[in-house]
């Protein structure tokens, strides 16, 4: 169909949803369409042939962008209030004549009360998570002696308190819990704590050959065997004289050894191979295993006499699953440490904090460092974002669309608020139940959700 200038002009611009009102250019109001009546609260027949300087002084609305445009002579934007309450995104535009005077100014304005509202409550989050920062600087600060040990759970901090007691006596101590919970962080605090003059000697069963194990523990004498040192060797259980002696991954012990490591627990001397003048020695004992060693003991292969020796202090650490409380604080901590280790001036955003705290973590504390050191090695920017991390530790729900209030650099106002709105709608769909809740919670009406979740596509 071609244009046709016999159409009802007024009638069509009176049905769009968006306030328009034609000046002229010294502001006295020419033509006012119907949506203005609505949100000005006045007919817009009361409206024609008057100055929108003189409205703005009666506060019909605030501030008037026809001011704005006729003291600059440019197209201007703002953000308006109304006498309802109402904020109006306003845009006011100048159409000239054939001499270049000013002909019309015309404005047309969007409700955006509640957008706005959001943008108050996006602000208000970022105060909360800014006090929780705050709150944890102060734990951090009240936190045990050894500054990498965060334990604000309490079966974290039972395990602690254990080793404090433990750590002055000379008991053997078994630790026990999935790989990366941290046992060798806890075999290190043991010694701190026990102020023995020696020193911590760790040797990790699994990870040495069995034929080097035994010589590595219990050293040789001179000429033991072919290709030996002439002069033979002090094995490590020798380096831990008065200190302690940390064996990782005991379940991994080749039964032979277990039997000589059992001799050496009861009479605290051993035989360098090829000697037969025994050496005592004077040392702790600590011991860790993620295996089950009772079945390993079921399977014959861990001798269960060994096991009573090892576990007369058997401290168990949970999981990091198990443990949750401790996560905001070991991700705080872990990337100040790593930040400062790597000196990089590194920042997680609070939208990638969300999905780390959402995460189980089944590789536990080192899975969570290996992961946050490598984002401070590997991401250029300053912030770390969700868009940065490994697929699997998004949540499902979390697409690339995922807001940070810190990525919205170069969009229009209208996309922003957009933007902003649907972030915020479904945090409250996770928080609400109901859309009668997510009306209270976010301050709106019951319709206006429905009304919003239908326009972003968002289902409950
Ligand atoms: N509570 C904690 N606070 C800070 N860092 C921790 C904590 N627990 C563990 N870590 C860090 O996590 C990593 C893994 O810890 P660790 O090597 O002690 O685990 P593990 O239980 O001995 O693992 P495995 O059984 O595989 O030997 C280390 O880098 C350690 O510094």
């Amino acid at each position: 169909m071609n244009f046709d200038p016999s159409w009802d002009w007024e009638e069509i611009v009176d049905n769009i949803y968006t306030d328009v009102i034609v000046t002229d250019s010294k502001g006295r109001v020419l033509y006012a369409n119907a949506s203005v009546g609505y949100w000005l609260n006045m007919e817009k027949s009361n409206m024609i042939g008057r100055s929108v300087i003189e409205m703005e002084k009666e506060r019909i609305f605030y501030p008037s962008v026809v001011k704005k445009v006729l003291k600059t002579g440019e197209r201007q934007a703002l953000i308006q209030e109304t006498q309802r309450g109402n904020k109006l995104f306003v845009i006011g535009n100048i159409i000239y004549d054939e001499n270049e005077n000013i002909k019309y100014i015309v404005t047309y304005s969007q409700d955006v009360t509640e957008s706005e509202k959001l943008k108050t409550y996006v602000k208000m989050i970022e105060g909360e998570m800014e006090s929780i920062k705050n709150e944890l600087r102060e734990i951090q600060k009240t936190q045990s002696a050894n500054p990498h040990i965060v334990s604000k759970n309490e079966k974290m901090k039972n395990v602690i308190s254990m080793i404090d007691r433990v750590a002055q006596t000379d008991t053997t101590v078994l630790l026990t819990g999935e790989s990366g919970v941290g046992k060798s962080l806890l075999a290190e605090y043991l010694h701190d704590r026990s102020k023995r003059k020696g020193k911590l000697v760790t040797i990790n069963c699994s990870s040495i050959p069995e034929a080097l194990l035994e010589s590595e523990l219990f050293g040789y004498s001179a000429g033991a065997f072919t290709g030996a040192n002439q002069k033979g060797k002090k094995g490590l259980v020798e380096e831990a004289k008065d200190g302690t002696l940390f064996l990782d991954e005991i379940g991994e012990l080749p039964m032979n050894l277990q039997t000589k490591l059992l001799t050496l627990i009861q009479k605290k001397e051993f035989f360098r191979i090829g000697d037969t003048k025994s050496v005592s020695v004077d040392f702790r004992l600590v011991a860790a295993t993620n295996a089950n060693l009772k079945e390993r003991i079921q399977e014959g292969k861990f001798r269960e006499d060994l096991y009573f020796r090892l576990s007369v202090i058997d401290i168990p650490i949970p999981a990091l699953r198990e443990r949750r409380e401790d996560l905001l604080s070991l991700i705080m901590d872990l990337t100040k440490t790593f930040s400062k280790r790597h000196q990089q001036e590194k920042e997680l955003d609070h939208a990638t904090i969300d999905c780390l705290l959402r995460y189980e973590w089944p590789g536990n504390v080192r899975e969570l460092a290996s992961l946050i050191e490598r984002l401070i090695l590997t991401v250029e920017d300053h912030l770390i974002l969700p868009k940065h991390l490994p697929g699997e530790i998004i949540p499902g729900n979390l697409s690339e669309a995922t807001l940070s209030v810190n990525e919205l650099g170069n969009k229009t106002l209208p996309e922003l608020i957009s933007d902003i709105e649907v972030e915020i709608l479904k945090n409250a769909m996770k928080r609400c139940s109901s859309t009668t809740k997510m009306a209270k919670y976010l301050g709106i009406s019951q319709p206006t959700v429905v009304r919003k979740l239908n326009k972003y596509g968002l289902t409950r």
